[in-house]
């Protein structure tokens, strides 16, 4: 026999073998994280009809009691909630090809493109040619140039209400296709597995004084950009992390550092009153002149930028965010 067919043989052997292992094996060696107790039926129902906020504050509770990796019976199957950067690790990068996949869409929801776009898409090669076309296509640096007000499409008017909560909904939510373990615990076939974004961000082992408004702290003894991809260790995923991981990351980092840069530009600067921020503080130069040489050599050359006056809809936008100007530039 050639020794080639021999080889692809063994290969399949070996992942059958192991598949079959996960299948079997697993689920009677490893139990799910820990759950509430709640009654069968009316429980679910409870959970269900919870709002995002309200999920949220009652999975930290139960994080607090019964650990970082919890378990929730609500529908079809069991939901895992992750609220651990370690953890999240371990199933997004180490794990990252069984923690790739979408929950099969909603029967509401799949009238909307039936998955076949690159959010909701299943891992596989649908998936694989429409983020491949998106970054080598779309946002590959040299094209990411020539797009400027395009930019907004992104974020603005042109996407609608109904799309952003759909993506809100499942961008942060896999499904896994086989059994496997995670922190000791078992994450079964067909389970829905959620990050807990904002907890994974808030670790105090892995940030001083977490809560605090500290930009310097992205930037690690050589002055280096902060690795947002969390390839080596997530300290936080505001873009989520493995393969899924959004692709647009350095379009919208872009973006919104040329965002910072308008207001920077924009307006004068000033601590409030009372509050001791030192302005001088670590790069040794005045608040705008530290902010302009953090965002220094990182915004291309393409954007213009809003150098004098503060326009309409910026101050509009502005008092939105509960943001004062204190003078005009
Ligand atoms: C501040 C702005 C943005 C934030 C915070 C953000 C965040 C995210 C997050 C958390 C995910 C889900 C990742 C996961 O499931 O693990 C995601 C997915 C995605 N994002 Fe973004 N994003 C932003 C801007 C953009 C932009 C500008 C684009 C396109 C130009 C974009 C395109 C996508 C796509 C296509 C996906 C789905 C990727 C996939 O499932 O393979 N995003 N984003």
């Amino acid at each position: 026999m050639e020794i080639w067919l021999l080889v692809l043989i063994s290969l399949s052997l070996c992942v059958f073998l192991k598949a079959l292992f996960n299948h079997v094996f697993l689920s009677q060696t490893h139990s799910l994280p820990p759950a509430p107790f709640t009654f069968p039926v009316i429980g679910n129902i409870l959970w269900i009809r919870k709002s995002t906020s309200e999920l949220e504050r009652a999975i930290r509770s139960l994080n607090q009691k019964l650990g970082p990796m919890v378990t929730l019976h609500m529908g079809s199957r069991p939901a895992i909630f992750i609220a651990d950067r370690s953890l999240a690790y371990i199933a997004l990068i180490q794990k990252g090809a069984v923690f790739a996949n979408r929950p099969p869409a909603s029967a509401t929801s799949r009238g909307l493109g039936n998955q076949h776009n690159i959010n909701s898409s299943f891992y596989g090669p649908t998936w694989r040619l429409l983020r491949r076309n998106l970054t080598s296509e779309i946002l590959h640096p040299s094209r990411v140039k020539t797009f400027g007000h395009a930019l907004l499409m992104c974020f603005g008017d042109k996407l609608e209400e109904k799309q952003i909560q759909e993506i809100e909904q499942v961008q942060r939510r896999m499904v896994v296709n086989i059994n496997t373990v995670v922190g000791g615990f078992l994450v079964p076939k067909n389970g829905t597995v959620n990050f807990m974004v904002a907890d994974i961000g808030w670790d105090s082992k892995a940030w001083e004084d977490p809560m605090a408004f500290k930009p310097e702290r992205f930037l690690n003894s050589e002055r280096e950009a902060f690795d947002i991809t969390g390839s080596r260790e997530i300290k936080m995923m505001p873009f989520g992390a493995g393969r899924r991981i959004c692709p647009g990351y350095g379009l919208a980092m872009l973006h919104l550092e040329y965002f910072v840069a308008n207001l920077v530009l924009n307006f004068e600067w000033k601590a409030v009153d009372g509050d001791d921020i030192d302005l001088y503080a670590s790069l040794g130069k005045p608040g705008r002149a530290r902010v302009l040489s953090f965002l220094e050599g990182r915004i291309v050359g393409n954007f213009t930028c809003q150098s004098t006056g503060v326009m309409e809809s910026n101050k509009a936008e502005l008092k939105a965010l509960g943001i004062n100007y204190v003078a005009e530039y």
